[in-house]
């Protein structure tokens, strides 16, 4: 690695100047522009580790300068909300206007010299704010040089005040609206928010054919129910052929096929449907559903769900996330969302309501919600429920009355890739339908497929009609 002053990609723009390391007692020369020390330009992956405030925003001005497209940025978590709240507007927003790819990571590291230890072998720069005085530059200029190998370049934005009020909302929302299950591991505590709230709440089980696994789902429902968390656990059946009926019914619960609830009011096939349902089978104020076929179940996905709510009155609905190692040929495991999410969902959403893009699985089927809430929503009957439901919770009352929580790792049995395909057109024709995008017509419903092999070719055509369902209030 050869660090070199003539390499550095701008040197005439005079907004910015840029100094050799050995020149740092000028910066305070430079009062009405950027100015930066470096120990020079080295070709290769750069960082950025920012703190937020007017310096740290300057790091962005420089690093774009320079013709960087991709930030990596680090950042040391701030145990004072109103410093994160610096952090969010100088740093997270003007970087996703600054740069084409931005990957920011926030780091739990007692001390950024701690951080830089664990990063720094991956990048051959890294650019800093300057701290708050001249003289307080060298001597971190000093401590970084004992972590660091790589090359620095420590940036002074020009001395004025910045407003900060400009946050970025998304950010926002995921830092105070995202919880971990483990935060609400004391039953008496629940126990004590849902007595002062005055809530009744429901664990309703969705089913159809999980007899591998809904049987160690209701025990586990049922230990947090002996803690005094919960006050009913309902299975709702979509006509499973396996033991699963038999299974619940030997565990006490109440069993319903949701084909027999309120059959006045037809039925349709669908877990949508059996979410429907629910309100039918219990006067709970808050409804939660858990699907049946999570291996990996255990008690935090029940209080962990349900804790934000608890904790929190002003959150109307919860939703579960999890980590869901999927492993991919070219790069081995990674963090994803599932198929259905990161291929349709997420792009969805950041195209057409990028409000909810702070939703790391936002299809995921473990929600609660209060029920009032609930009867004011049109529920459709198949797989686009989960995202009709986000949707609507958010727009009843506002982003910041709904969240979501980790619960830990699921591994549940997963679809081919038509089965995949066929819940992902249910979900478009129910996102596009709550978009009004179908205007005075009907959307196209049948998803086509033609095979071809060998010279033939065959046709398989499939209607899936969005069946809305309302509550009537
Ligand atoms: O007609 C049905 C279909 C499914 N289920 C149950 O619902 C849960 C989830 O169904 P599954 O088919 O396993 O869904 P996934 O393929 O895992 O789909 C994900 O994405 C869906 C769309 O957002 C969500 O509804 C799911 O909960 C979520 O796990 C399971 O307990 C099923 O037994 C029903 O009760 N009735
Ligand atoms: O959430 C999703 O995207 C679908 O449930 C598919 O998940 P999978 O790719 O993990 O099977």
């Amino acid at each position: 690695m050869t660090a070199s002053m003539e390499k550095w990609p701008f040197q005439g723009n005079q907004q910015i100047i840029i100094k050799d390391i050995a020149d740092i007692t000028e910066l305070p020369n430079y009062r009405e522009q950027i100015a930066a020390v470096t120990d020079g330009w080295v070709d290769g992956p750069v960082a950025a580790v920012l703190r937020g405030g007017s310096n740290a925003r300057s790091v962005l001005d420089v690093m774009a300068q320079a013709g960087i497209k991709e930030a990596h940025i680090y950042h040391l978590e701030e145990k004072i909300p109103q410093l994160e709240e610096v952090f969010l507007s100088s740093v997270v927003a003007p970087a996703h206007t600054l740069f084409d790819n931005v990957n920011i990571t926030w780091r739990r590291e007692a001390t950024i010299f701690d951080l830089i230890k664990s990063i720094g072998s991956h990048y051959n720069m890294l650019f800093f704010g300057a701290p708050l005085a001249q003289s307080e530059i060298d001597p971190l200029y000093k401590q970084l040089r004992q972590v660091y190998e790589g090359s620095i370049t420590l940036v002074r934005g020009p001395v004025q005040d910045i407003d900060f009020d400009q946050g970025d909302a998304i950010y926002r929302w995921v830092r105070e609206r995202t919880f971990e299950a483990a935060d609400f591991s004391l039953p008496s505590v629940l126990r004590a928010c849902k007595k002062n709230l005055g809530v009744k709440i429901a664990i309703i089980l969705p089913s159809l054919n999980e007899e591998k696994t809904v049987g160690n789902v209701i025990k586990t429902a049922l230990e947090v129910k002996d803690e005094g968390v919960i006050d009913d656990i309902i299975l709702i059946d979509s006509n499973s052929t396996d033991n699963t009926i038999a299974i619940a019914k030997s565990h006490g619960i109440p069993v319903y096929q949701h084909t027999e609830i309120v059959p006045e009011q037809g039925s349709y096939r669908g877990k949508g449907e059996a979410m429907f349902k629910s309100a039918y089978v219990t006067d709970a104020d808050i409804l939660a559903w858990v699907d049946t076929d999570i291996e990996t179940i255990t008690p935090r996905f029940f209080y962990g769900l349900l804790g934000p709510m608890l904790t929190h009155p002003e959150i109307k609905f919860s939703k579960g996330y999890f980590s869901r190692p999927v492993r991919v040929e070219a790069t081995g495991l990674e963090l994803g969302g599932g198929r259905v999410t990161e291929i349709l969902a997420r792009p969805w959403i950041n195209t057409f309501s990028p409000e909810l893009s702070g939703y790391i699985q936002p299809l995921a089927g473990t929600v609660a919600i209060y029920r009032d809430c609930l009867l004011r929503m049109r529920i459709p009957a198949n797989y686009g429920v989960e995202m009709a439901m986000l949707v609507q919770a958010v727009e009843q009352a506002s982003l910041w009355s709904t969240c979501q929580v980790n619960l830990g790792e699921v591994i549940h049995k997963s679809k081919g890739v038509i089965g995949l395909s066929e819940m992902a057109f249910q979900i478009i024709q129910v996102m596009a339908e709550l978009k009004g995008f179908h205007g005075e017509q009907a959307l196209p419903n049948i998803l086509r497929r033609v095979y071809s092999a060998h010279g033939d070719f065959k046709i398989d055509a499939k209607r899936f009609s969005t069946v809305w369902r309302n509550y009537g209030t």
